[in-house]
């Protein structure tokens, strides 16, 4: 081996240990204790541009909306005296004065007694009038001395006048400073004359994101390759708390490059990097941001899940944040100590956060010595309160946090949490809506289509891969509305019947086709009959399967196909139709066992092996909901059935 081959794996292999890893709060307290949590100044901006914006002042109203008192109908001013006990049967007659207060118009003459003038919605009351009568309430005349209206209502005196200042009184404060400009404040601070308000500058942010794998979104996807997606869920998320972000792209894992970025980067007022904190070959973020003084680095490692490699670091008073490269763990620790310093700098309250009760649906078991924060949706329960399900995804995936509805805590010395206990869960965002249709089992690319009818028909659809069982259980728990299955009963071969409930009822889905899948071309299994491609494979001890879960309904079809033997590969059990689909593709494994929609879908050959049930599982209780029924209905549709059979399923 070349001596700096064999110095480069030395190198990788070497195990650098966190500084020192803290609990949260300490972390917390560490970081803050070098930052001014306060704005960073104020600017006028135009207007048109304060939308979003934090009020810099408080806004005290130099005039009075309405400036002048004016009428809210159209109809006539007069003296309320003039009209009382006026009726239909009994008018009073008053002599029109010679001017017509449209709005705009200043009034000229006064209403004296036995006297009105017309008046339209928004006219100036004129002197001498304390209330307005509507036209309808009226008649004009031609009379000897001139025009005369016969007022048929009596008023009461400031009947239909809205008075000077009723709206927005002069010296009273109309909006506070703090205050997140949305367009109905706008349309107060034009109301009082303004063209422009003191707002906090907005911090600017500047993120990059570390890492040789990174491809960015747009360009060609690679062989190892990752989008980067840090970037731009944190862009978003600067944004969304009032701040600037400034994108500085991709930087290399080379120290050169990073600490040329690292320099640009400081001359903003935050900067948030992402991955290379951890103790992997290639993490050098840590290392370039460990060159920082004043303080630099005050932690590096924190007691908690996700998380736990992150960097905090401040330097003359800028914060410098080295985020973990895992997507979750990246924006949870983004929200824990990025984002209340974003708030404090762009001038906005500190978040309040909601905490909603819910009872845990499943086991969840945990690592000790760390708060661990668990992603988890919520669903409503039929017997009323919420069902908590944790997202089992992990740190690594980014729709663990994109999809959660909040969080729950398990203390650093827990290890399991039993289902069935009452967590308190973290909304957040603006928390969750309650979905119309919950749909709880088994993912599939033909339900996939059924939800996206639904949802652009304006429905709220909430749906959760836990697999069947994990669907059916939800069923009988009353936890969903639907859930989609495909369970094999070994003794009988039939699918999905045999696993109901009295209060369980089976909705007929469709048919998927599960076979075998090779590599195109592969000769031991191309144009073979299923038997010789069995034999062929179990022949040659290189000829690696990958297998499925045990517990899922592919893992039966597989078990009665092997008939007891164990081929290469038997152990390495993946999740998924696609995870098998992948592996076959990118040539970890030879052959596996999905279905015919998956398999197209990677370009796989496929040899059918038998037919599968797709069903639905509704329980009793909830088959009437108008939203159930329609789903229901969707699936008896002529259109949805032609689309179902092109996506490659039967009918
Ligand atoms: N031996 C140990 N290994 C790891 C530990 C540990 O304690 N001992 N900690 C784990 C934990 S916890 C986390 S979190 C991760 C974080 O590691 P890094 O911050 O060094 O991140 P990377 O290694 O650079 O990347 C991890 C992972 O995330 C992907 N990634 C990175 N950047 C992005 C991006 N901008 N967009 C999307 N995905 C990104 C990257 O490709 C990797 O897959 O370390 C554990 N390891
Ligand atoms: O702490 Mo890491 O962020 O769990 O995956």
């Amino acid at each position: 081996m070349a001596d700096a081959l064999k110095e480069a794996l030395r190198k990788a292999a070497r195990q650098e240990q966190f500084l020192e890893v803290v609990d949260r709060d300490e972390a917390e307290a560490r970081f803050r204790r070098h930052i001014a949590m306060a704005p960073l100044g104020e600017e006028a901006v135009p207007l048109a541009q304060a939308l979003g914006r934090v009020l810099a002042r408080d806004v005290v109203a130099d005039i009075d909306v309405p400036s002048f008192d004016r009428a809210s109908v159209d109809g006539f001013a007069v003296r309320a005296a003039d009209v009382a006990g006026a009726s239909d049967e009994v008018p009073r007659r008053l002599r029109l004065n010679t001017e017509i207060l449209t709005p705009g118009v200043e009034p000229e003459c006064d209403v004296a007694g036995e006297t009105a003038t017309v008046i339209a919605t928004g006219g100036m009351v004129p002197r001498g009038a304390d209330a307005i009568v509507m036209v309808e309430h009226s008649d004009t005349h031609d009379g000897d001395d001139g025009l005369a209206v016969e007022i048929q209502r009596a008023v009461a005196p400031g009947q239909f006048i809205q008075a000077a200042g009723f709206d927005i009184a002069s010296g009273e404060t109309v909006l506070r400073a703090g205050q997140v400009l949305s367009s109905r404040e706008i349309g107060a601070l034009a109301a009082v004359g303004l063209a422009e308000v003191f707002v906090w500058r907005k911090p600017r942010v500047a993120i990059f994101s570390t890492g040789d794998e990174l491809v960015a979104p747009g360009d060609p996807p690679r062989p190892g390759g990752v989008y980067d997606s840090n970037a731009a869920i944190l862009a978003a998320a600067v944004e969304e708390l009032g701040g600037e972000p400034v994108r500085l792209g991709i930087a290399r894992d080379n120290e050169a490059e990073l600490t040329a970025l690292l320099e640009t980067a400081l001359a903003h007022d935050i900067v948030l990097l992402s991955g290379g904190t951890s103790k992997g070959a290639g993490d050098l973020a840590y290392q370039v941001v460990s060159r920082l003084g004043d303080p630099g680095i005050v932690v590096h490692g924190v007691a908690l899940k996700p998380g736990k490699p992150i960097c905090l670091a401040v330097s003359h008073g800028k914060p410098v944040v080295v985020l973990p490269g895992f997507p979750t763990s990246a924006i949870f620790t983004f929200h824990e100590f990025v984002a209340p310093v974003i708030r404090a700098f762009a001038g906005r309250a500190p978040e309040r956060r909601e905490t909603v009760t819910a009872e845990l649906s499943m086991r969840v078991a945990s690592e000790r010595g760390r708060t661990e924060y668990v992603m988890t949706s919520l669903v409503p329960r039929e017997a009323g309160g919420l069902s908590a399900y944790p997202t089992a995804k992990g740190s690594g995936a980014v729709t663990a946090f994109g999809h959660a509805d909040g969080f729950f805590r398990i203390a650093p010395q827990t290890e399991t949490v039993p289902a069935g206990t009452t967590v308190d869960v973290t909304l957040i965002g603006a928390g969750h809506r309650l979905a119309d249709l919950v749909v709880i089992g088994s993912h599939c690319v033909g339900l996939d289509m059924l939800i996206g009818r639904m949802t652009a028909e304006g429905y709220a659809v909430k749906a959760l891969a836990v697999g069947s069982t994990g669907g059916l259980a939800a069923a009988k728990r009353g936890e969903c509305d639907v859930a989609g299955i495909h369970l094999m009963d070994p003794a009988t071969g039939e699918y999905n019947r045999p696993f109901l409930t009295e209060s369980l009822d089976l909705v007929p889905g469709y048919g998927r086709l599960q076979g075998l899948v090779f590599r195109p071309g592969d000769a031991r299994f191309e144009g073979r009959p299923v038997e010789v491609c069995m034999a062929a494979a179990l022949a040659h001890p290189s000829c690696l399967m990958i297998n499925r879960n045990s517990g899922s309904g592919t893992r039966i079809v597989i078990d009665r196909l092997l008939d007891g033997t164990r081929p290469a590969g038997y152990s390495h059990q993946a999740k998924s139709h696609n995870a098998v689909a992948a592996a076959v593709a990118q040539g970890r494994a030879d052959w596996g066992v999905a279905i015919e929609t998956v398999a197209q879908r990677y370009g796989l050959g496929f040899l059918p092996l038998q037919p599968e049930r797709y069903d639905f599982v509704v329980p009793k209780a909830r088959a009437t909901r108008p939203p159930v029924l329609r789903f229901l209905e969707l699936l008896r549709q002529d259109p949805v059935r032609a689309q179902l059979s092109d996506l490659g399923f039967t009918l």
